[in-house]
């Protein structure tokens, strides 16, 4: 006999009753280039436990979506990514990205962030000129021509699909832009240090329909050459431009599969039960 103490309660006991079924879909290395993947994320904010077993595999130059209720713990997932939480919560786990586990004390925060960009819900420029909203991160870390610049800002602002509504005038406050263009100006902000992932976190909620397709065009477009992680409450929105989802709920992800699965044939019937809007 293995253990003779009979105070032991019986394994089946060990069972959680109501813990929800949950398929993650793991990725063919061989096939699939993993640009980012987190193992056993676990965040904390004071006592209370926001997000655990935070296991997922991004692959390079796809759209990824990250969908649930509101509080499912899909923003504290993405901030962690690019250490947003750093002095807001405790993460445990691993994020690895080309080797290197970028969830140590370590890591030069602010470079891996031109690595790992972030672009959030609101779009957010400063109260300077467009040419100096893209520009302002590059000048305040090191010396650039102002031919180099200039390449800088017309790249970025190409890239983002906004050149050819602002190139004649790059001078003009970025203030007066509309939401949409704002939110284009930001993503060429985050582009402008050529990063290699980028994170969104509801890119388009506050915008109007038109500026809300342009974004998500934009989004399509860049997915040549970045890595694009985005969280988002728009059904729609996820179907039409991610490769893939990952479907958050009460802290955990449920099912993380291609895109096209989770909205045809999901595996986990919460699943099937948000994406058909009974809750959330
Ligand atoms: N800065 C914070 N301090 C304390 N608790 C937080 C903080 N940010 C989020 N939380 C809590 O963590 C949980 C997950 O929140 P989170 O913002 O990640 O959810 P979400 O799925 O992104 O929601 P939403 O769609 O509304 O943005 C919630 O219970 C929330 O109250």
């Amino acid at each position: 006999m293995i253990n003779s103490n009979t105070d032991l309660k019986p394994a089946s006991e060990f069972i959680r009753e109501n813990a929800p079924e949950r398929f993650i879909y793991k990725m063919d290395t061989e096939k699939h280039e993993i640009a980012l993947s987190t193992k056993d994320l676990q965040v904390f904010y004071g006592d209370n436990l926001a997000l655990s077993e935070g296991d997922l595999q991004f692959e390079r130059y796809k759209i990824t979506s990250l969908v649930g209720a509101s509080g499912s713990g899909k923003s504290t997932f993405l901030r962690s990514l690019n250490r947003m939480n750093d002095g807001v919560a405790t993460v445990n786990g691993n994020i690895m990205y080309r080797g290197v586990d970028i969830n140590t004390k370590k890591i030069d925060v602010y470079e891996m962030r031109r690595h790992i960009g972030m672009v959030f819900q609101r779009p957010n420029p400063f109260a300077k000129s467009i040419y100096d909203n893209i520009t302002f991160a590059l000048t305040s870390r090191g010396n650039y021509t102002k031919a180099q610049l200039d390449e800088v800002v017309e790249t970025s602002l190409k890239q983002a699909a906004l050149w050819d509504q602002v190139k004649d005038e790059l001078d003009k406050s970025a203030l007066a832009l509309s939401g949409g263009q704002a939110q284009r100006l930001v993503i060429a902000r985050a582009l402008a240090l050529k990063p290699d992932i980028l994170l969104l976190d509801e890119p388009s909620s506050a915008l109007d329909p038109i500026s809300s397709a342009q974004v998500e065009d934009t989004l399509l477009k860049l997915k040549d050459k970045y890595t694009i992680i985005i969280v988002t409450h728009n059904m729609q929105q996820a179907a039409r431009i991610s490769d893939y989802t990952a479907f958050f709920h009460m802290g955990k992800i449920i099912e993380y599969d291609l895109t096209r699965k989770i909205f045809t044939r999901p595996k986990v019937a919460l699943t099937n039960d948000y994406i058909s809007g009974n809750f959330g």
